[in-house]
């Protein structure tokens, strides 16, 4: 609470700049009403005093409710102020709540973007990232939540002015009656709070599951495989985890409200005991009580409106925090690169490269050094898992290395401006997006060039997406979903056409292919192979592949095993040499001649 104390003028400061960005009139108008909203509540309260304290004042009745009538026209005056003001209050509440929450969501999104792409593989970056979500949701309660507080305290103001007005001593024996409630109610806030927490990582798998369950990209597996029942099944194991431990916060919040409630009636038995007592022993008059009786059930409210209104914004806070923190630091993996703007690369030098990913327990990459220049076709070939994919991330700058260096043209890309440096970065990785939306922006990532069209059609004919171009039904302006209204689905080998074309249309200076042809068919994939030089003109080219057939296309060939470069050399080089692409090369070269290979060295059963 203490901790929350602190934080929460940083937060408070944070949401008016939310509602304020998103629509300041509303806020401002929201503030007014709620302000003068809570200021006809105390006169509304002021004038039930000022009533009773005429009507059971001593004198001719006619007299006494002459003199009650102006405050009884307040009385009315104030309620019908309210009601307008409360009407005005559920209007601009319902127009800025929503709009907080999705601008929260829009800042977390471009937050998340600007993580390093390494964020992805912390196990805490997914955790935060999804509490920050939460607490963009919860945005919009914190109008609600504002509102009830202004309301209650104004209310509790004008209360304690009349209650003070008629003894000293039952305004503080209220206050403290209502501490144990306070101090009860917050408590089970944070109980739910950090229940909620502790099940992040259960409503990921949740929401995981709900998309493989119901995509239909699953669809044919879940039923040839007779998943269904054994995926609804660990559904319900999840949501059963997740119900065990909300029903222990509302047992736990619940058991603390109790106590709350028994300490705060007991105490208020006591407030009451007091009014009597006063009364008993003159200390008031009979009017006077009357009205202490109003005030009392008007400042007990507004404390109980106070107290549970406090807990909630507590809890919405708590939640907001999290997504405040995250805007701050990104889970902790903001990017603090350096300025410079790299221009198309020359030389890319990679020097003693050592990369570890996150909580991994060996390196992926141990001491690797080599050279990718503009005009060559550089090959990584090495079995499964021996780190290709990894260090042509590293050479594209998305991860930076745990020691050792990668520089373009001598700067190190940590001292890069990422942006920049991506812009000359076209990749085509082992599993591509396939978003939904048209062909063309998918060719064109939403960065069309000068050329429009032409170039779009020309990276096309490149990669011999033209054909699959030519069969969809309104040509590049398609939607590439068949899901979606007007949609259509392409296949694997087509949508990797497609991927190919994103990387041949962007005009960048590396160009990283990760598995290029592996869904294309041979001649498709033959046509790849065929451009990649003329492609390499302008270009420094990396190219992953497993078909060996392929990496003959290669200036230079660099051989890894186990996160090492064990070997490298050109095609002639290599397969002369004894070796693991001799090896693999020799394996491969006669199964595909329909002979009875033996298997490479220590790898193959
Ligand atoms: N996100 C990740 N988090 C932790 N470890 C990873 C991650 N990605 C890859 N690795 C590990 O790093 C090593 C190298 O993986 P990488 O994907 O670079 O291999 P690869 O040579 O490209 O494999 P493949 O031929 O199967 O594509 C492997 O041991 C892998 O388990």
């Amino acid at each position: 609470m203490v901790d929350m104390a602190r934080r929460l003028p940083h937060l408070v400061r944070r949401s008016l700049a939310l509602a304020w960005q998103v629509d300041r009139w509303a806020a401002v108008g929201l503030l007014a009403c709620q302000t003068a909203s809570g200021v006809m509540q105390a006169m509304g309260l002021l004038a039930v005093s000022g009533t009773l304290t005429a009507l059971l004042s001593s004198g001719d009745i006619y007299q006494r409710l002459l003199q009650a009538w102006p405050s009884l026209v307040m009385l009315a005056g104030a309620a019908a102020v309210r009601a307008l003001l409360g009407i005005t209050v559920g209007w601009l509440s319902s127009r800025l709540g929503p709009q907080m929450s999705r601008q929260a969501e829009r800042m977390l999104l471009r937050t998340a973007t600007d993580a390093e792409l390494a964020a992805y593989d912390a196990p805490g970056f997914n955790h935060k990232r999804e509490a920050a979500d939460r607490g963009a949701q919860a945005a919009q309660d914190l109008v609600y939540e504002g509102q009830d507080l202004i309301a209650s305290a104004a209310s509790f103001a004008a209360g304690a002015a009349v209650l003070a007005g008629v003894h000293p001593l039952l305004l503080p024996l209220l206050v403290l009656a209502g501490l144990p409630q306070a101090v009860a109610q917050i408590g089970a806030a944070r109980v739910r709070y950090l229940a909620q927490l502790r099940t992040n990582g259960e409503y990921r798998m949740l929401s995981v599951l709900r998309w493989h369950i119901c995509d239909r990209y699953a669809a044919d597996q879940i039923r040839a495989g007779t998943m269904a029942d054994f995926l609804i099944d660990r559904y319900r194991h999840t949501t059963e985890r997740i119900n065990s431990a909300d029903r222990r916060a509302a047992d736990t919040g619940a058991r603390m409200s109790l106590l709350g409630s028994a300490c705060g009636g007991l105490a208020s038995a006591l407030v009451w005991a007091a009014v009597v007592w006063l009364l008993a022993t003159g200390r008031i008059t009979v009017g006077h009580a009357g009205t202490a009786v109003f005030a009392l059930q008007a400042v007990g409210g507004a404390l109980r409106g106070l107290v549970s209104g406090g807990a909630r914004a507590m809890r919405t806070g708590l939640y907001m925090d999290d997504w405040s923190d995250f805007l701050d630091e990104a889970g902790g993996h903001r990017m603090r690169r350096g300025a410079h703007r790299p221009d198309r690369p020359r030389e890319i030098v990679v020097e003693d490269l050592v990369y570890r990913y996150e909580e991994a327990e060996s390196d992926a990459l141990r001491g690797v050094s080599l050279t990718v220049r503009r005009g060559e076709v550089v090959a990584l070939v090495g079995y499964n898992g021996s780190g290709k994919t990894t260090l042509g991330k590293l050479i594209s700058g998305l991860y930076l290395p745990t020691s050792g260096g990668v520089a373009w043209d001598g700067t190190r890309t940590a001292d890069c401006d990422p942006h920049a440096l991506w812009s000359q970065v076209a990749l085509v990785p082992q599993d591509y997006a396939r978003w939904p939306l048209t062909a063309r922006e998918n060719i064109t990532l939403g960065q069309p060039s000068d050329r429009g069209d032409e170039a779009v059609r020309a990276a096309c004919a490149a990669s011999g997406a033209d054909e699959v171009v030519a069969g969809l039904r309104s040509g590049l302006d398609t939607v590439l979903a068949r899901d979606w209204l007007g949609g259509q689905e392409l296949s694997g080998g087509q949508w990797q056409r497609v991927a190919l074309t994103r990387a041949f249309h962007r005009n960048a200076g590396l160009l990283v292919l990760d598995e290029p042809t592996a869904n294309l068919d041979p001649l498709g994939e033959y046509h790849i192979f065929q451009g990649l030089r003329r492609l390499a003109e302008e270009r420094a080219v990396v190219l992953i592949t497993h078909r060996l057939t392929n990496v003959a296309v290669a200036d230079r060939i660099v051989v890894l095993d186990k996160g090492r470069v064990v070997q490298h050399g050109t095609f002639a080089e290599l397969t002369a040499a004894p070796g693991l692409f001799k090896e693999l090369w020799t394996y491969q070269h006669t199964r595909e001649a329909g002979e009875r290979p033996s298997a490479p060295k220590e790898r193959l059963p």
